[in-house]
């Protein structure tokens, strides 16, 4: 990974309260910020007297004091993104959300609100009742509130007990203003073993899952959870990315951190970047079995859930020119290519004819010849594999595809795209786009080298696909992330010379795996 100078980090504030136990509060949120690669300053609220069994006391700072803290940083140090954690009266919720107010106002930061009001020792830590100005002041600024159950039922002033509840709950804090609601459900199961958080952004539920952990080092894990949004969101990563990611950096905390610090509660680890897959959540899809314990329903999906789709014989599939016409099919099979993709967008009445075709290349050449989008005929004509997209993931018959033993590869476009299209395991996953391209208007969702190599860390021994503006010149720096596959249309397809890009190609990558 690369190492990014001081200078270069992104900003972010912790308007937080300091535990003095070193477990939550502005402490973790400083040990986060470092972990996830950013810059972090603070605006203390109050100086709580804590350790890892009580609260032994709040100190809530004078308005002043807190006022003069955001006013030094807004004038020098402009922050990516704001976590704000424990507010400890009305009065510094209102003046936060006056100074958020104003802030805004010269540039859209992201906010993410953990509205903590009782450590997990149980100790209350605001002055008298804050939630009717939360609610009024300053939930309207906040991209995202990250409440655990008790804070949901607090907010909202209702039960969120069974998953129904959690999502309605969700829903009506989310109706006061904010963007989205994160809800951590860690004090009640909902499957046992499983520790699920519900996202509601105002439009759709996700429940990510993850595996209980039975340590009792979970001090600080919400604040530690909020800042690690927050960092991913400073860093520009898209917000179900960020949330996806910081469960996992939570998580990693909780299994590597050490037990033995106090005698109560002990805090969560601060343990680095999330590089293991087994810190990740599960992306619960509403076709499996479990998703009915977990209220969630979704008309727009079809179809069974099914895993473990057929392998292809290498993980590294090489150079994977995705292209047009059958006639580029064959003239790229004849230069020794192995993996290619039949790509037509503006099909005619001969598309069956042309996938025929194809396929009958394929088998004399011998390729991993997928078929883009038309699933079915591929299956019809008994092609190798078949190149899916996410929206596709909804209406495709995967258990017909797996059934006819064809390979399935899917497209990605980020940690939370990645993580779901894992989840049934498909012969290759195709990571994209790696930089801007031509080709396709993929809306600027951009995931640069950085953190393609974040991703191939995850899966090391899986078949990982590049896609997107990748050309002979930037292809040393895809390989080197760890994946084992690029795929290119322009850089071949719109060549001068479309063998010796190949051959250019092919040196790179190695003959034995083109
Ligand atoms: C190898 C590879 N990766 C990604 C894509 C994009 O597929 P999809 O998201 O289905 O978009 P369209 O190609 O259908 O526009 C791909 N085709 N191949
Ligand atoms: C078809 C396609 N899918 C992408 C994805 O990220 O899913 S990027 C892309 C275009 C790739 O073309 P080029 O190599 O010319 O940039
Ligand atoms: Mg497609």
């Amino acid at each position: 990974m690369r190492a990014t100078s001081p200078g270069q980090k992104p900003i972010v504030w912790s308007i937080a309260g300091s535990d003095s136990g070193g477990g939550a509060g502005i402490q973790a949120d400083l040990l986060t910020f470092a972990d996830m690669g950013c810059h972090g300053c603070t605006a203390i609220t109050a100086n709580t007297a804590q350790n890892t069994l009580e609260v032994a006391a709040v100190n809530a700072v004078a308005p002043e004091v807190l006022a003069s803290q955001l006013d030094a940083l807004r004038r020098d140090l402009f922050p990516a993104a704001i976590k704000i954690g424990l507010l400890a009266n009305a009065e510094q919720v209102i003046l936060v959300a006056e100074f958020l107010r104003a802030l805004l106002k010269v540039k859209q930061i992201p906010v993410v609100y953990d509205p903590v009001a009782v450590a997990s020792s149980g100790g209350t830590l605001t002055e008298g009742n804050i939630g009717e100005a939360v609610v009024d002041h300053l939930l309207p600024l906040c991209d995202l509130v990250t409440p655990n159950l008790h804070e949901l039922e607090w907010l909202v002033r209702a039960a969120a007990n069974d998953a129904g509840e959690r999502i309605k709950a969700a829903r009506r804090l989310c109706d006061r203003g904010c963007g989205a609601v994160l809800v951590t459900g860690g004090h009640r199961e909902l499957v046992h073993g499983e520790v699920a958080d519900l996202l509601w952004d105002g439009n759709d539920v996700d429940w990510f899952i993850g595996k209980k952990i039975a340590n009792n080092n979970s001090h600080g894990t919400g604040c530690t959870l909020s800042s690690a949004i927050a960092a991913c969101l400073a860093r520009g990563y898209p917000l179900r990315d960020a949330c996806v990611v910081a469960k996992a950096y939570v998580q990693r905390g909780l299994r590597l951190g050490s037990a033995g610090t106090g005698s109560g509660i002990a805090p969560v680890g601060h343990c680095g970047w999330p590089s293991e897959l087994r810190d990740y959540p599960e992306i619960l899809l509403p076709t499996e079995s479990r998703a009915a314990a977990y209220a969630y329903t979704d008309n727009s999906w079809q179809g069974a859930f099914v895993q473990g789709f057929a392998t292809p014989d290498t993980t590294a599939l090489g150079l994977y020119p995705v292209v047009d016409s059958v006639a580029w099919l064959e003239k790229l099979a004849a230069l020794g290519v192995r993996t290619l993709q039949l790509r037509i967008k503006n099909p005619d009445e001969n598309l069956r004819e042309q996938v025929q075709r194809a396929v009958a290349i394929g088998k004399k050449y011998q390729l991993r010849l997928f078929i883009n989008d038309y699933w079915q005929l591929a299956i019809d004509c008994d092609a190798y594999g078949v190149h899916l997209g996410q929206e596709d993931l909804r209406c495709a018959d995967l258990a017909a595809i797996k059934a006819a033993g064809l390979k399935l590869g899917i497209s990605t476009h980020g940690f939370y795209e990645l993580l779901l299209a894992y989840r049934y395991r498909p012969s290759y996953l195709a990571i994209g786009a790696i930089y801007a391209t031509d080709t396709k208007d993929m809306g600027g969702q951009l995931q640069g080298t950085e953190k393609l190599a974040r991703m191939a860390e995850l899966l090391p021994e899986y078949p990982l696909v590049a896609i997107g503006g990748i050309n002979r010149a930037r292809a040393p720096e895809v390989l080197a992330t760890g994946v084992g596959s690029i795929a290119v249309v322009s850089a071949v397809t719109k060549a001068d010379d479309y063998r010796r890009a190949v051959e250019q190609f092919q040196t790179l990558m190695g003959p034995c795996i083109c």
